[in-house]
């Protein structure tokens, strides 16, 4: 079976880079991304391709070459799913806010909502594509509502979960460790599915890079792997705060154990804590379907990762007042860096969040820069937590355009992104400008302590 249209619901992280990337490498392959949301679509669209909603290095580039020749953005989310031979579902699926589940269990509403238009507008047999991170067996329930609810036609219900992380998203993409695609290998007509798709991969992803497994295993190894990453963070990050007590540097241990090749030396950079849209939501998803096959044990082994990483994000924070002589109270405190993690404008789940709303709390001024982040996102993440109301919120907080403005007359600066140009910052004219002794916490271990502290500064980073 070939495919010549492929829909995407959802433009967002996930669904915009992902579209992108298979349509400039499959020209024959007509993609079009829906999305409910007009204004994001609105963006995608924008004349001015600098101005798509997404920053990810290399994807304007992508878009440019692509738009308009096979790759489309529409809010006609019925005529793309009626043309297409296979669909991609990639809408969000956050950690429910309410009812059973709150707090835990992953919001399938969106992904039902998807499901449901597909089965009333479908015409002829489509392939349905799982792209969103969903609970395992979320295969089942999306093909009981289309074999239900459809017109007669027939769905082949794929699993093909995305591995890309932000800020590298295109590179991920386009290299990929692997691709991953469950689908109903008992079936002449499931193993059909997972051709049509292993081919469209194949355009330029080496087969031997291509995984096919059953549906469920496919929905679980998502998860899975997600928990496996965010455990390294909080294991290191757990680390950082016992070296802080012993006089052992964290990336020094972080080097000595990463270099036994059981190990591996990626992703054990201790950090302020894990951020983005993933770690928290995919870990707690998990903990929920363990507690429901009653697994209390392996729920609670998981739920520490978490635990963890809340610990680190309120220990960076709290350690900044007591060192500032346990008040901050009316200080100016410089914030640098909003985002996750750099080369990314998402700030989901950002440590940042959750350090300017302590800093906050106690009484703090706050001014933050972050090179890819607006004013209105910054204050939309603090609003959010319902502290405190957006006038006080806005009262408190100051957004500026310049890292020299924001450490302006500061007590202290918290680096809490490691984008690439704080390092590069004149930190000698900075602390010429802060009031003394002026103080500087490092929570990406990005910038040099020795120089740091020749200049004057009281220094402290994590996990040394
Ligand atoms: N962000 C990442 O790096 C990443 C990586 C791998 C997997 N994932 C998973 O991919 C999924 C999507 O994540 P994201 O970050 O792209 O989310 P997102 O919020 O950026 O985008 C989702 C989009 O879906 C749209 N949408 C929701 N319901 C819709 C409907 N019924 N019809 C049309 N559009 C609809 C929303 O308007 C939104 O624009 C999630 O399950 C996430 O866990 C995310
Ligand atoms: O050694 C490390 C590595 C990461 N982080 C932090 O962990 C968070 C997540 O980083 P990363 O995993 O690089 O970005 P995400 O975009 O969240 O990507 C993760 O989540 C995605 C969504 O499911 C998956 O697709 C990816 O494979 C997975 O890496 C960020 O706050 C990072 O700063 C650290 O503190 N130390």
């Amino acid at each position: 079976m070939k495919i010549k249209n492929i829909c995407c619901i959802g433009a967002g992280y996930v669904g915009g880079p992902t579209m992108a990337v298979i349509a400039q490498k499959c020209p024959k392959v007509n993609v079009t991304v829906v999305d409910i949301n007009e204004n994001r679509i609105a963006q995608w669209n924008d004349p001015d391709v600098e101005k798509i909603p997404i920053y990810e290095p290399g994807l304007s580039e992508i878009v440019k070459e692509a738009r308009g020749r096979n790759l489309f953005f529409s809010t006609d989310v019925e005529s793309a799913i009626d043309k297409a031979d296979m669909i991609f579902i990639s809408v969000n699926t956050p950690t429910k806010t309410y009812g059973i589940g709150k707090g835990m269990a992953a919001d399938l509403k969106w992904i039902e909502l998807c499901a449901r238009q597909i089965a009333s507008v479908a015409k002829n047999d489509k392939i349905v594509v799982e792209k969103s991170t969903l609970p395992v067996r979320t295969a089942a329930a999306l093909k009981d509502i289309l074999d239900n609810t459809g017109n007669g036609v027939r769905f082949q219900i794929l699993s093909n979960p995305e591995f890309l992380a932000e800020g590298t998203a295109v590179d991920d993409l386009k290299n990929p460790d692997r691709v991953l695609i469950g689908g109903d290998i008992d079936t002449t007509e499931g193993k059909e599915a997972m051709d049509a798709l292993v081919s469209i991969y194949a355009s330029w992803v080496p087969r031997e890079n291509i995984l096919t497994t059953n549906v469920w295993s496919s929905e679980l190894s998502k998860l899975t792997a997600n928990a496996f990453l965010a455990q390294r963070v909080s294991s290191i990050n757990a680390m950082s705060e016992l070296c802080e007590k012993t006089g052992a540097d964290v990336e020094e241990v972080a080097r000595a154990v990463g270099m036994d090749s059981r190990v591996g030396p990626k992703f054990l950079k201790a950090s302020v804590g894990f951020g983005g849209s993933c770690f928290q939501k995919d870990i707690l998803n998990l903990v929920y379907i363990a507690k429901s096959f009653g697994l209390e044990e392996v729920a609670d082994y998981w739920e520490q990762v978490i635990k963890m990483n809340n610990h680190q994000k309120r220990r960076f924070a709290a350690n900044m007042v007591r060192k500032m002589y346990n008040t901050v109270s009316g200080k100016k405190i410089a914030i640098l860096g909003w985002a996750f993690k750099k080369d990314t404008n998402d700030t989901r789940e950002s440590a940042a969040i959750y350090v300017t709303d302590y800093l906050l709390n106690e009484q703090a001024e706050v001014v933050v820069y972050d090179p890819k982040v607006t004013e209105e996102q910054i204050f939309s993440d603090l609003n959010y937590l319902g502290t405190r109301s957006d006038e006080e919120n806005r009262r408190m907080v100051t957004v500026v355009n310049s890292p020299m403005e924001a450490c302006q007359d500061s007590h202290a600066i918290a680096v809490l992104t490691e984008w690439d140009e704080f390092k590069e910052l004149d930190w000698k004219e900075i602390y010429k400008n802060m009031l003394k002794p002026a103080f500087l916490f490092d929570g990406r271990r990005l910038l040099d302590r020795k120089t740091k502290e020749e200049i004057g500064f009281e220094f402290y980073a994590i996990g040394n």
